[in-house]
């Protein structure tokens, strides 16, 4: 699993109990997962089908930094399945993990269509290929 992006907890982002609020932290990782699924299959016309077993394992406070972690488990036809754990950036305690997140590619016209691929690639050896 690779931690990409961090968070900066901020007054905005808290629920009335004073700690980060779980459908904020749900919308990053929405965000996230859209983000790497994006640059995975080359392709911004992509959704959200499916997530599952969302675990929330600790909070956060106000001025903490969290990271989101991504992790591919499946490349499917159409569809690109991945994972997430989210994390306290000082501490490395975990604050969510996520089983399943299944993104779908979508064609012009809004339906879903082959991906073609097959593993995960990293920008500097698509740019070596060039
Ligand atoms: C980033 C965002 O916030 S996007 C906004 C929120 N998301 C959306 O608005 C999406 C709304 N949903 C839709 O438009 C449609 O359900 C679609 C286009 C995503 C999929 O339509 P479907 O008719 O289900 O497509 P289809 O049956 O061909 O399945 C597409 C892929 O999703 C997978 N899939 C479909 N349903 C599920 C499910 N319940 N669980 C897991 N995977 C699923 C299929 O296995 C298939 O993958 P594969 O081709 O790799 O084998």
């Amino acid at each position: 699993m690779r931690f990409h992006t961090r968070k900066w907890v901020k007054p905005e982002d808290l629920n009335p109990n004073g700690t980060l609020f779980g459908g904020r932290l749900l919308a990053w990782i929405d965000e996230e997962a859209a983000l790497y699924t994006t640059i995975q299959l080359e392709n911004s016309k992509v959704v959200t089908k499916y997530m599952s077993e969302i675990n929330f394992m600790s909070s956060a406070q106000q001025g903490d930094i969290v990271e989101i972690g991504i992790g591919v488990k499946k490349f499917g036809k159409t569809s690109l399945t991945i994972h997430s754990e989210v994390r306290n950036k000082m501490t490395r305690e975990t604050i969510l993990t996520v089983d399943n997140i299944v993104m779908v590619n979508l064609g012009e016209d809004g339906k879903p269509t082959p991906h073609g691929k097959t593993k995960i690639e990293f920008v500097k050896d698509r740019l070596s290929n060039a």
